[in-house]
């Protein structure tokens, strides 16, 4: 089995005496899909925080690729939970965003990101402002401009938690198929426990506040998966939701679990 890419080791973090991240150990290999699936409130997009820079941890490490995370090198694309696209910027332009940052030219990246927008189903609304896009396309278009910054990996905030039930459905099967298609290094945040079986290798279930890593589990249902409502699927569900109710303080302090379904 490869290294893993990325490794959080032991982190804790505290705000303000509010202990929310307690010893978290993950890890992700290389064109890994795994998710952290927890409660709301349990301290998720507090990882991603720790991540992308934004905060230091007040215990712990995390390392790239065997070294330590340095704050000059982000090798992060990161989405999320909101679009966050600019209203006043043609879809294009927005796409363009963060090469724009990074230093490239306008033109330069809008020949970048061009040859992407049909496999994004974004063809013929380049020159569309937000406003005039569904919820899946601006889904899609925000995951065009993190993916097309071709970072080593993709940190992935709930991007579909906003969107209804169809759509959502719908964008997780694009999403898988983009993801088998391009091997993206992929951590996903949700609390959606199907959403979570259905794309992921791995999953890690947290502990509501402070979080700790309560289950360590692999899926290994057979790729591509089709068939959100199998029965094997349903069971994973099931187990992973039993999990997740019965987080009592008692199993906080039993070691983490690990297991293969
Ligand atoms: N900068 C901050 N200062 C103080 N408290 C914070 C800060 N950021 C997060 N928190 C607190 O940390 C806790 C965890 O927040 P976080 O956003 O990480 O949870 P989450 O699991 O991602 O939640 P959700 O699933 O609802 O998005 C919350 O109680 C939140 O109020």
């Amino acid at each position: 089995m490869s290294a893993p890419r990325l490794e959080l080791r032991g982190i804790a973090k505290r705000f303000d005496g509010l202990a929310v991240l307690d010893e978290i150990s993950l890890h992700v290999r290389k064109g890994e899909f795994v998710s952290i699936l927890g409660p709301s409130g349990a301290g998720k997009s507090t990882i991603f925080k720790l991540l992308t820079g934004g905060l230091a941890p007040d215990a712990g490490s995390v390392a790239f690729d065997g070294a330590p995370l340095l704050a000059e090198r982000r090798p992060f694309a990161f989405m999320p939970q909101h679009d966050a696209l600019m209203p006043w910027r043609r879809i294009i332009d927005n796409t363009t965003l963060g090469l724009e940052v990074q230093g490239m030219s306008r033109s330069a990246a809008r020949e970048r990101v061009m040859t992407l927008f049909p496999e994004f189903g974004l063809a013929g609304f380049e020159q569309h402002w937000p406003a005039q896009l569904s919820g899946g396309m601006r889904q899609r278009a925000a995951l065009l401009r993190t993916v097309v910054q071709e970072r080593d990996m993709l940190l992935l905030d709930e991007p579909f938690g906003a969107l209804d039930a169809l759509t959502r459905a719908g964008m997780q099967r694009w999403l898988q198929t983009m993801w088998e298609r391009h091997s993206w290094t992929t951590l996903l945040i949700t609390h959606d426990v199907r959403e979570a079986v259905f794309l992921s290798d791995r999953i890690y279930v947290l502990t509501d506040r402070p979080a700790r890593v309560l289950t360590e589990i692999s899926v290994s249902l057979p790729r591509p998966r089709l068939d959100l409502a199998s029965a094997q699927a349903s069971a994973i569900e099931a187990d992973l939701l039993h999990t997740l109710l019965n987080s009592t303080s008692e199993q906080r302090n039993r070691p983490c679990l690990t297991a293969v379904i």
